[in-house]
């Protein structure tokens, strides 16, 4: 399975708001890929989209060229970290990773690796209902990488980690695109993505504004929130 992800001309409405307007990049592996934009540009829609929770009114979105409701064990092609608050309540994290690793048919084995690799080894044996933000972000991230996947989604990875958690976070996604993988990294914190992020698609009413690498906007801009306000200044947020 390769590395790749493939939007094309993606259109969503939900009732009145044009979520999604003709959403159209290709990212491939080896880097981190920063997306960004305004509020309501439709970043989390376009990673609902590509793993199977929302339908697009037109257009295509695959994952190694493939659409995610034709993978017969997605966990094992794609990673998505959507939503921290997830898993059940009741359940411990380490219960709530052996239960989707056995929907993939992969080791019980895994799960103590990823619960090591995330730093809850201890604390998967606790209920997630009583988890912090930062805790649920890391049981999300060692979901996603449950199946060893050649692409991770991920929707603000940053948030509520403590500053620790922060470096670490940059650390893994960064070796994990040295590993090859292709990363998506929906985040509004442009600081974190000039550090670790090699391209960047810039967002705005449901559609690519630009996309670059990073590297050249920093020869453009003095930062990457320079060159971020610059190219969103008049796409508005919220609609
Ligand atoms: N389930 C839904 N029902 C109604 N409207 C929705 C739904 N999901 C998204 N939208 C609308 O679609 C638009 C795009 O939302 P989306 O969450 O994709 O934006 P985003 O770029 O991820 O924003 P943020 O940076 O705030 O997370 C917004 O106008 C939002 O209100």
């Amino acid at each position: 399975m390769t590395a790749t992800i493939e939007v094309n001309g993606l259109r969503k409405r939900f009732g009145t708001a044009l979520a999604l307007d003709g959403m159209t990049f290709a990212v491939r592996g080896g880097h981190v890929t920063g997306f960004v934009g305004p509020n309501g540009a439709g970043k989390s829609t376009t990673l609902r989209v590509l793993t199977g929770l929302d339908r697009p009114d037109a257009g295509t979105a695959t994952i190694g060229g493939r659409r995610y409701a034709t993978l017969a064990r997605p966990l094992r092609h794609v990673g998505a970290l959507l939503d921290p608050h997830a898993p059940h309540p009741s359940r411990t994290g380490r219960n709530h990773l052996l239960w989707l690793a056995r929907s993939q048919d992969l080791p019980a084995a895994r799960v103590d690796e990823v619960l090591a690799l995330t730093g809850l080894a201890d604390a998967g044996r606790r209920r997630a209902g009583g988890y912090s933000l930062g805790m649920r972000q890391r049981l999300g991230m060692a979901a996603a990488l449950l199946g060893d996947p050649p692409v991770l989604l991920l929707d603000e990875p940053f948030n509520g980690l403590d500053p620790a958690g922060i470096v670490w976070m940059r650390d893994l996604l960064r070796e994990l695109a040295g590993q090859g993988r292709a990363v998506l990294v929906s985040s509004h914190l442009m600081s974190e993505l000039q550090d670790i992020a090699g391209h960047v698609i810039v967002v705005g009413h449901g559609r690519v504004i630009a996309a670059a690498e990073v590297g050249e906007l920093l020869h453009a801009y003095a930062s990457l929130e320079a060159a971020y306000l610059t190219l969103t200044a008049g796409v508005g947020g919220i609609r």
